[in-house]
């Protein structure tokens, strides 16, 4: 499959994003109309670096680069590791012409493109995603930003990426763990918005997780489609952008109570937080109910974590993860809105959710534990 390009019409901060096999080796080529001078600040983590690094910055050429390695994982996504990027950054002495390049999955996606916002008021950054959750989501839709103690991405900037390199080969050293958590937002996209493409997923899902480098160039383009589509209709969520959340308030939460470590990851979130989102739309008549078995069964025909039974160790109550939710950023004059659905493909912004209901759910889900 050839290489594919997605134009992300954004007016002044209009951006391409690239994805094929073998992109890297031609680094300096993309890299090259944005450049004031042959100079790339790469931020990183030691699990990527030791994959990856080398035949990156091998494939820059005479562009010099220099890297920072910060810690693997979701645990870096937080105030420490944005001060130890930013300083290093400035240790760099890079200008506010240079650029800076995010290397790695969501993690450093999200903490080196809010580094680079906040850099002397804002660096230009290419987004150079390694993980399947990168490839077709974190990379694109300059959501940047880390955890606090307080909730999920809680601080943060939109700050839109000048570039995004989605090299497909990269997949092929991903464990299969953080593979199927990446393909968790993959279904979201077809479960928000694409029936259609939820039918191929179930059809291709397997083969595209066993390695199949077509239909997964096939699943990071429509998504990354899908993805655009939405944020070039509302690039800073008033409306729209938050179908992108489907999902995320059940995952923020869970993600909070289990402290942002390897428990649960932030695609499985998801994956459990889809399931959820359309047990709570049958439970309120608002979609069919035997969709909600539709969608559990796929994630499971993939081998991925659907129930809140999936996930290991102590859970808090339903109040208290009703609580996390509050901190929400779709909570609009305290009340919690939830991604809901009509039917597979057909999700909406819905603020009237009983709380009674929302319970229940939860009442049961953390029942099905115990069993
Ligand atoms: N900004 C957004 O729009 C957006 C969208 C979705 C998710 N996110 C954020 O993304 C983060 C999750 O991203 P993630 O799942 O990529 O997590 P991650 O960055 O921690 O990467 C997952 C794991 O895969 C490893 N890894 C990454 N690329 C690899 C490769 N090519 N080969 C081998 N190992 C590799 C990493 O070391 C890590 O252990 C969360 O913080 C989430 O909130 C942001
Ligand atoms: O890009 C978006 O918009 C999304 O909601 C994509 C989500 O997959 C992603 O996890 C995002 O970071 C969540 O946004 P948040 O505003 O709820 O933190
Ligand atoms: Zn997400």
């Amino acid at each position: 499959m050839s290489i594919q390009t997605v134009h992300v019409p954004l007016g002044d901060r209009a951006y391409d994003v690239v994805i094929g096999r073998g992109l890297l080796a031609e680094a300096p080529r993309y890299l090259a109309p944005h450049l004031h001078r042959d100079r790339v600040a790469i931020l990183t983590e030691s699990r990527v670096a030791a994959l990856h690094l080398g035949a990156v910055q091998a494939g820059l050429g005479d562009i010099v680069s220099s890297a920072l390695q910060l810690a693997p994982g979701e645990g870096t996504k937080n105030w420490a590791g944005l001060a130890q990027s930013v300083e290093w950054l400035l240790d760099e002495k890079v200008e506010r012409r240079d650029l800076v390049m995010a290397l790695g999955g969501g993690v450093i996606g999200d903490l080196g493109g809010f580094a680079a916002a906040v850099l002397r008021r804002g660096v230009r950054f290419v987004q150079v995603p390694t993980s399947l959750l990168a490839q077709v989501d974190s990379s694109v839709g300059g959501k940047t930003g880390i955890n606090t103690r307080h909730g999920k991405n809680l601080v943060g900037a939109f700050h839109q990426p000048v570039l995004v390199l989605a090299d497909i080969d990269l997949l092929d050293t991903l464990p299969r763990r953080d593979f199927l958590a990446g393909y968790g937002e993959v279904v979201k996209y077809g479960l928000l918005g694409d029936a259609a493409f939820f039918e191929w997923l179930e059809a291709n899902g397997p083969a595209l997780a066993a390695g199949d480098h077509a239909l997964r160039q096939y699943a990071v383009h429509r998504s990354v489609q899908m993805k655009a589509d939405i944020v070039v209709r509302d690039e800073t969520e008033q409306g729209d952008r938050a179908l992108l959340n489907l999902g995320h308030t059940f995952c923020h939460a869970l993600e909070a109570a289990t402290g942002y470590s390897n428990r649960l990851l932030h695609g499985e979130g998801v994956a459990i937080g889809c399931a959820l989102a359309f047990e709570l739309s049958a439970r309120m008549g608002l979609c069919p109910q035997e969709t909600p078995s539709r969608v559990r069964a796929h994630l499971r025909a993939m081998g991925m974590a659907t129930d809140l039974a999936d996930i290991g160790g102590d859970l808090p109550d339903a109040d208290a993860l009703i609580t996390l939710m509050g901190q929400d950023k779709k909570v609009q004059d305290g009340r919690l809105r939830f991604i809901l659905a009509r039917d597979i493909g057909a999700a909406f912004v819905c603020d009237d959710v009983p709380g009674d209901v929302l319970r229940a759910v939860l009442d049961d889900a953390l029942a099905a534990r115990r069993d």
